[in-house]
């Protein structure tokens, strides 16, 4: 239970409702003993007016002191009246006992929610401050689980569970103090049978969660399962793969109906076997009463007494196996919660920072990488350095490691060997916000948010631009004139990841995304793959007068004829394998020379 510890901090946050709530609870089991008490002494002075034993003057002990004085005054009174007012005291007792349980949720339930809340906000922030590399080995499915599920069961700890434990501990002890006074065998014989009650009711509820854990389990596949069929309709379309999708989903469904069935055929047996183990409860109470009764009649108020009490108690008691799972599962889920909360970030700024400059040459000194989860080493000893203003070209293969350039320079991951500059400066020294907000990134894979055009691409500014601004920066990635075709135009909304977009339109928002920031150092990521040549050529003549005071490097696969680059690397396997300008390139006639002579070719 040392997971639920971490709360502690959240406890102490919202103490004055906590304490609140425990005065409340406390308040509302007082006033609910009382009406035992009331009981009591109504039979015992109906038992003064019949004829046989009855109990002794003073042989009750009274230890409420507004209930001795009542009692008092009650005593002046006609049987018939005191019946009556006796009566409607019980009914405000109940009253007032409800009208604090009403403040006690409200201070309790309500804290709960706000620790939720916090605590939401406290596992986003923190997924937010976790590296590429971290996101790489989880998945979206686990980490939406832990924000929403684990967050809800925690909730069930610090809500309904600490309150029912608050309300059966202050509730035990009312009664029981009451009860000992009174008589202690009694008090011993009536609640034996109530520790049962709580056991039973804790193994009960254990095989209830774990069926019902499963059936979530499987819930969660099945709308993982239909999730994933709905993102990729056009493949599964196209494949003509839908009855086999089906097959899957009904496979999924068909798990889930019949966990979710048994699930129902066991909550079936365990309410009404809950009500039975709580009826037998009273009953032996009864029971063992009305023996004791026969054997000596002056006992009859405190039995009725005692029966009362054992009412107040079966509910509570049985809540304590409740509470008892609600808590071990809470600590389960803080738990998953904790592995989250308390990973380091790989990338974060150090101690003492220096600001991020970055108008200068960038160099990148001895630099070697290899990504952690698949042991591939995308860098090998990768030595490069773009001047101030610099137009730099990377070429090479597929899976050359030319992405894992631009994921250095934006400290996505940081080099395992090596160093990166900026202006003299290593980037590691730099804030990483300071350096990532610099840098206008266009990445490989584009992804638009559901919003509107203009939106998506004002995203990484502090506040939405200017139309001017907007329209400039759509201009300079040649999707001007398209937005204005479209309906709407700029408030066009672009759907789910940008899916009422063409592929190409998509790159082009994106690089105007990347334009509009005005940053010193660009990087564009394979961003022209999906547009034809002629529209390619346009939007590189427009970036050739918009880059024309920047420095920016061009990760690319295919060779851009009308561009002139300051420096052409080749990459493969990770390593520089030529180096030079178009001219020097073309000379040395190496793997430059033979794509560039095939695309002209192809041209
Ligand atoms: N996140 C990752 N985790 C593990 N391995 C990776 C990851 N990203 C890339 N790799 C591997 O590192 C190598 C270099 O990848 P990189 O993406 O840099 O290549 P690339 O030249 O940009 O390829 P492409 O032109 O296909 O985009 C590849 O072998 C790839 O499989």
């Amino acid at each position: 239970m040392k997971e639920l510890s971490v709360l502690n901090k959240y406890f102490w946050k919202y103490r004055y409702r906590f304490i609140l709530g425990f005065l409340f609870i406390t308040a509302s089991n007082y006033f609910a003993v009382m009406s035992p008490q009331v009981f009591r002494y109504v039979v015992g002075k109906l038992q003064e007016t019949l004829p046989g034993p009855h109990p002794e003057a003073g042989s009750q002990k009274v230890n409420d002191a507004i209930l001795a004085h009542f009692f008092n005054w009650m005593d002046h009174f006609p049987y018939g009246k005191m019946v009556l007012v006796c009566s409607i005291v019980i009914i405000v007792l109940a009253l007032i006992r409800g009208l604090f349980m009403f403040f006690m949720r409200q201070t309790i339930i309500v804290m709960s929610r706000h620790i939720e809340y916090d605590q939401k906000n406290e596992v986003y922030n923190h997924y937010q401050k976790l590296d590429a590399g971290f996101y790489k080995t989880h998945s979206t499915g686990d980490l939406m689980n832990r924000m929403a599920e684990d967050v809800s069961r925690v909730r069930m700890y610090t809500g309904p569970a600490i309150m029912y434990f608050i309300n059966l501990t202050t509730l035990i002890a009312l009664c029981l103090i009451n009860m000992l006074q009174q008589d202690v065998k009694l008090t011993l014989i009536v609640i034996s049978p109530l520790p049962i009650l709580a056991i039973t009711i804790y193994f009960l509820n254990i095989n209830i969660h774990k069926k019902s854990t499963r059936v979530q389990a499987l819930l969660s596949d099945l709308t993982t399962n239909a999730q994933e069929s709905f993102s990729g309709i056009r493949v599964i379309k196209s494949y003509v793969q839908e009855k086999a999708i089906l097959g899957f989903f009904k496979k999924s469904s068909e798990d889930y109906r019949r966990n979710a069935v048994g699930l129902a055929k066991m909550e079936a047996v365990y309410f009404p076997s809950m009500n039975l183990i709580i009826g037998l409860s009273t009953l032996i109470t009864v029971l063992i009463g009305c023996q004791i009764v026969l054997h000596d009649t002056t006992k009859v108020g405190l039995i009725v007494e005692f029966v009362i009490y054992i009412l107040l108690l079966i509910f509570p008691v049985s809540a304590i196996g409740w509470v008892a799972s609600m808590t071990q599962r809470a600590a389960a889920s803080q738990k998953r919660l904790n592995e989250f909360l308390q990973q380091e970030p790989a990338i974060k700024d150090k101690a003492e920072t220096k600001p991020a400059a970055l108008d200068g040459d960038i160099l990148f000194e001895h630099v070697s990488f290899t990504y952690k989860n698949t042991g591939i080493k995308a860098m090998k000893d990768f030595n490069l350095r773009v001047k101030k203003g610099e137009k730099v070209l990377i070429l090479g293969k597929t899976g050359s490691g030319k992405s894992t350039v631009a994921h250095l320079l934006l400290r996505s991951f940081d080099p395992d060997q090596g160093n990166i500059y900026v202006k003299g400066v290593n980037i590691k020294d730099m804030p990483v916000k300071e350096l990532r907000h610099n840098i206008s990134y266009v990445p490989q894979d584009v992804f638009l948010f559901s919003d509107t055009i203009a939106n998506n691409i004002s995203f990484g500014l502090s506040e939405r631009a200017s139309d001017e601004r907007i329209h400039a920066a759509a201009a300079s990635a040649s999707i001007h004139s398209e937005i204005l075709e479209l309906q709407n135009g700029y408030e066009t909304m672009v759907g789910e990841r940008g899916v009422m977009l063409s592929g190409g339109q998509k790159q082009r928002v994106s690089i105007a995304r990347a334009l509009i920031k005005e940053p010193e150092l660009m990087l564009f990521d394979d961003c022209l793959s999906a547009v034809d040549a002629k529209t390619e050529n346009q939007i590189i003549s427009h970036l050739n007068k918009y880059l024309s005071d920047k420095t920016a490097l061009i990760i690319t696969h295919r060779i851009f004829t009308v561009f002139s680059f300051d420096q052409i690397i080749i990459i493969e396997d990770g390593e520089i394998t030529e180096r030079g300008t178009h001219e020097s390139l073309m000379k040395s006639g190496g793997y430059y020379a033979e794509l560039y002579k095939k695309q002209i070719t192809e041209a």
